[in-house]
């Protein structure tokens, strides 16, 4: 059992393509840039937007078919959503918000406050039945929002950025709960993640949008191993190059030249960790076959190190630890030399 969809839409002047099948028990994460159509993607399986064409089937049941008008409206669909902001309704209370769902769906009153009771219970929030959500965390509300979507026993579990109203020093602790929260929920869930830890702890496999269309789908290690645009390079932390590999050696599109080890030749991504870019005031001697001068663009902290970024001629970022940076005389405009090894450069067909 599972979500099968392959459909196309507008919105405007975007447009989107996408073609998925999840199955039951599995989490799909859609990263991307801003604009590239997640959350889109989600509105349309959960039947907020139509699909123009093609069509949309959970467990078998067709749940929308582009231009037929064979659309399920979304509370026939046995879809929860979870939205970055929440909606929780502000004049209910916690306990209230999460029976709505369970009431509006034909459950009487007393039955759907005790399934919500049950919901509060297992996400850990039964002393906050009777606030408002205006009295609760950001944890506290996300943690509302998966219980009112889950007490209606959804087949489809949708989730639009749930941690991004949550603050840095609750993210991770929640990011683990909402993973058990997950794994016991035996239907299909897809999360849209903005952050590449969220995607990548939440997820089984991660389809990766650009432009309105997917242009990746992998496991985690698949998809840090093998990137196949700058986005998914940047998100992971790599280097990402493109270029024509001919007899150990990638051609670059400003004329640079790597070489690299065991690669076909034609077409060629490859992969290179910054931690594995040296640095060198004077020009290095012995092995490394990949050796140029370039000029520091800029250089960024990250957590016990810092990112060094070079334009040209081969654009790439280098992690130097502080020290390291000290020696080199780090700074944006200074002139040094890089040094790679072709053993460390992975590469393989574009
Ligand atoms: N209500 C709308 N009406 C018309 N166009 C819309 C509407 N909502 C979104 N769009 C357009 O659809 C495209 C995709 O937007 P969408 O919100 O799906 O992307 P996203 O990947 O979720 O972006 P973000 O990461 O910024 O949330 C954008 O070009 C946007 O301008």
């Amino acid at each position: 059992m599972s979500l099968v969809a392959d459909f196309t839409l507008a919105r405007g002047d975007f447009a989107l393509e996408f073609a998925a099948t999840v199955e039951r028990g599995e989490t799909l994460a859609l990263v991307g840039p801003n604009g590239a159509g997640k959350s889109s993607c989600l509105q349309a399986l959960g039947g907020l937007i139509p699909i123009d064409a093609g069509s949309v089937e959970l467990d078998g049941r067709q749940l929308e078919r582009g231009g037929s008008r064979q659309s399920l409206a979304p509370d026939q669909r046995r879809v929860g959503f979870v939205f970055q902001d929440l909606l929780l309704f502000p004049h209910l209370s916690v306990v209230e918000n999460v029976a709505y769902g369970p009431r509006s769906r034909g459950l009487d009153r007393r039955s759907a406050r005790s399934r919500a009771t049950e919901w509060l219970e297992r996400v850990g929030l039964s002393e906050f039945a009777e606030r408002r959500p205006g009295e609760l965390s950001g944890g506290q509300a996300q943690r509302v929002a998966l219980a009112r979507a889950l007490a209606c026993e959804p087949a489809l579990l949708l989730l639009d950025e749930p941690l991004s109203a949550v603050d840095a020093s609750a993210r991770a602790e929640l990011r683990r709960e909402l993973r058990q929260h997950l794994d016991a929920f035996d239907g299909v869930r897809l999360i849209v993640a903005h952050d590449a830890i969220d995607a990548f702890a939440l997820a089984d496999r991660v389809a990766v949008l650009e432009g309105g269309r997917v242009v990746q789908t992998g496991t985690t290690p698949q998809i840090c191993g093998h990137p196949r645009s700058t986005y998914v390079a940047d998100l992971v932390g790599l280097n990402l190059f493109r270029g024509t590999a001919s007899a150990g050696h990638l051609s670059l599109p400003g004329g640079a030249e790597l070489v690299v080890a065991s690669v076909p030749d034609g077409p060629t991504l490859a992969v290179l960790h910054p931690r594995a870019v040296a640095l060198f005031r004077e020009r290095p001697q012995g092995s490394p076959r990949n050796v140029w001068r370039s000029t520091v663009a800029a250089v960024e902290p990250a957590i016990d190190r810092l990112r060094v970024r070079f334009d040209a001629p081969v654009p790439l970022v280098a992690e130097v630890t502080h020290g390291a940076a000290q020696e080199l005389g780090l700074g944006p405009g200074a002139a040094l030399w890089i040094a790679v090894k072709a053993t460390e450069i992975s590469a393989y067909s574009g």
